[in-house]
């Protein structure tokens, strides 16, 4: 496969805006248009699923509370000490973006106190006790993952939950988890636990307008699951890349630094993610996905270019790809369940 000397694609500068002109009358059409098809091809939970998922979150953090109180007896602490623990949970990836699918996955993290054990108490009793519940199935702990996570089902629902220990006695129901001071003296899967919540939060509190946000990022992983450049595993780029590029792109650069770091130096699509510690979310990109990536850029703007001048019309954009279709038969996979897969 030729590649593409860096020289030949036209660069443009992110830091300030590519333009800050009104939108024109066919820049307002093309937005009605585009908003209609997103419905059409159902990109939007419908209500009820909505209100599904409200209940089995609900239902998932009374399950915690009484697994904390447990824990909390069998280690012989008081009576006020058992009253006092807590847990809470926090959602993140795209569910918390607010530009999940409908049969998307709920990303969720459960912060503990010091004294509950990642090891012992998350992945030992509540275990058990999710295991004995006929609401949950498909249980699977992976406490050796990069990201220990516990994966289920909760009444059809999938929830991938994270565990998070704090230097706290109690955790407070209103904690604020973007407090750097949160971070002081936490074991490393701690750290990297928040670190979903914390991004996501940053994400939706540094964007000016969330709801056009919402809008471009969800057309965006629409556009790249269609033409198969949407996973993080497979060395594209997953919801996280994609979120933090419609955000906005190359801020934030203070944490990754290829000038001292011999392995950021190699990184070929560096994306970094906006609260400390700030990581390269996108390390499995390669030369050739790079090179995909670049075409499909390349092709998307061109349709979007002669939208404004013919009838060109979003189906064009949206339209799968080949390579896409092809790959997917000969994996004989299910390409969206692999999207759900973690890195
Ligand atoms: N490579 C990564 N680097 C940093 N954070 C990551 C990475 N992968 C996942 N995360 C964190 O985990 C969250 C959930 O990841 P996930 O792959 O479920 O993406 P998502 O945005 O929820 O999209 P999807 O709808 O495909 O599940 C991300 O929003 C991000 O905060
Ligand atoms: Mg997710």
């Amino acid at each position: 496969m030729a590649m593409p000397k860096s020289n030949q694609l036209p660069r443009i500068e992110m830091w300030e805006p590519i333009s800050t002109a009104q939108p024109s009358e066919m820049d307002r059409s093309n937005t009605r248009e585009l908003l209609k098809l997103m419905e059409d091809v159902e990109l939007y939970e419908c209500h009820e699923e909505a209100v599904k998922r409200q209940e089995v979150l609900g239902r998932l953090d009374q399950i915690v509370k009484a697994w904390v109180k447990k824990v909390t007896e069998a280690k012989g602490y008081n009576e006020e000490m058992v009253g006092k623990a807590n847990v809470v949970i926090f959602t993140f990836g795209s569910y918390r973006l607010g530009v999940n699918g409908p049969c998307a996955d709920i990303d969720t993290l459960c912060v503990g106190s010091r004294h509950v054990t990642r090891e012992e108490d998350f992945f030992g009793e509540l275990h058990r006790m999710q295991a004995e519940l006929p609401e949950v199935q498909e249980l699977h702990p992976v406490p050796d993952a990069f990201v220990p996570v516990m994966k289920f089902k909760f009444n059809g629902v999938s929830i991938d939950l994270l565990y998070a220990k704090l230097g706290l006695w109690t955790i407070p129901e209103d904690l604020n988890i973007s407090l750097p001071s949160l971070l002081l003296d936490l074991d490393e899967k701690s750290v990297l636990s928040l670190n979903g919540s914390r991004v996501t939060d940053k994400i939706l509190h540094m964007v000016p307008n969330v709801q056009n946000f919402q809008t471009t990022l969800r057309c965006i992983r629409y556009w790249s699951k269609q033409r198969g450049i949407y996973s993080n595993v497979a060395g594209f780029l997953g919801g996280i890349n994609w979120a933090v590029l419609v955000a906005w792109g190359s801020l934030a650069l203070q944490s990754w630094d290829p000038k001292r770091n011999f392995r950021d130096k190699k990184h070929l699509m560096p994306i970094i993610t906006p609260v400390y510690p700030c990581t390269n979310s996108s390390y499995y990109v390669s030369l050739s996905t790079l090179y995909i990536m670049q075409q499909e850029f390349q092709r998307g703007n061109e349709i979007c270019e002669a939208m404004d001048t013919n009838a060109t019309g979003w189906n064009t954009l949206f339209e799968p790809s080949h390579f896409f279709e092809a790959y997917k038969n000969y994996l004989q996979i299910d390409i969206t369940a692999q999207n759900d897969m973690k890195t």
